[in-house]
């Protein structure tokens, strides 16, 4: 039988809030993930200018979710979001090729401040329901994510639309 004190902190752990960024070139489809997991639903965005907040719960998990923008005036402000970050998901359009460049010197830049070294990284190849675009082992070659040892990563492959993935 649980003491007082267990359920307290047991019920304390399950209400602390877990910290996540959502960050990724504009257009990627950052705000539309954020509000598919939230209700489930294709909202119609425009481009975020600053940052959407939202807590999405989990299996009783409470997590803080930060969407943040993308457009290039916007990125340099990425870093006053990282503090207590414990997810990263950076969202990837697999049709941008020309851009993907720009997307890992966004990622090892973020890989290496140093309020994200305890931080996961979860990638999202997005748009995967656009013929062409390209695969999960494509952009995990690209990005050499295999080199990165100092974070846990996972890729994977979805579709904001459908919220497939
Ligand atoms: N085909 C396709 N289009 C998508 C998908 N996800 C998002 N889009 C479209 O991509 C466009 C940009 O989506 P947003 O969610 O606004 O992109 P964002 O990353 O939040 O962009 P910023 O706020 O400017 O940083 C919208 O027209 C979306 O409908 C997807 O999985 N497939
Ligand atoms: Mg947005």
């Amino acid at each position: 039988k649980l003491q007082l004190i267990e359920k307290l902190l047991l019920g304390w752990i399950c209400y602390i809030e877990h910290k996540v960024i959502i960050v990724g070139l504009d257009n990627a489809g950052k705000t539309t993930i954020l509000y598919q997991f939230l209700m489930n639903e294709v909202v119609h965005t425009s481009p975020t200018i600053g940052s959407n907040v939202e807590e999405i719960i989990l299996r009783k998990t409470h997590f803080l979710m930060w969407d943040i923008g993308g457009q290039e005036t916007l990125r340099s402000t990425w870093n006053t979001y990282y503090s207590n970050t414990e997810f990263i998901i950076l969202v990837v359009d697999s049709t941008d090729r020309e851009r993907l460049t720009m997307t890992k010197e966004e990622l090892y830049k973020m890989l290496a401040h140093e309020d994200l070294h305890n931080a996961a990284l979860l990638i999202f190849a997005n748009k995967q329901d656009v013929k062409n675009s390209m695969t999960t082992s494509e952009i995990s070659k690209f990005l050499t994510l295999s080199s990165i040892k100092d974070h846990p990563w996972h890729i994977q492959g979805c579709c904001a639309l459908t919220g497939e993935g």
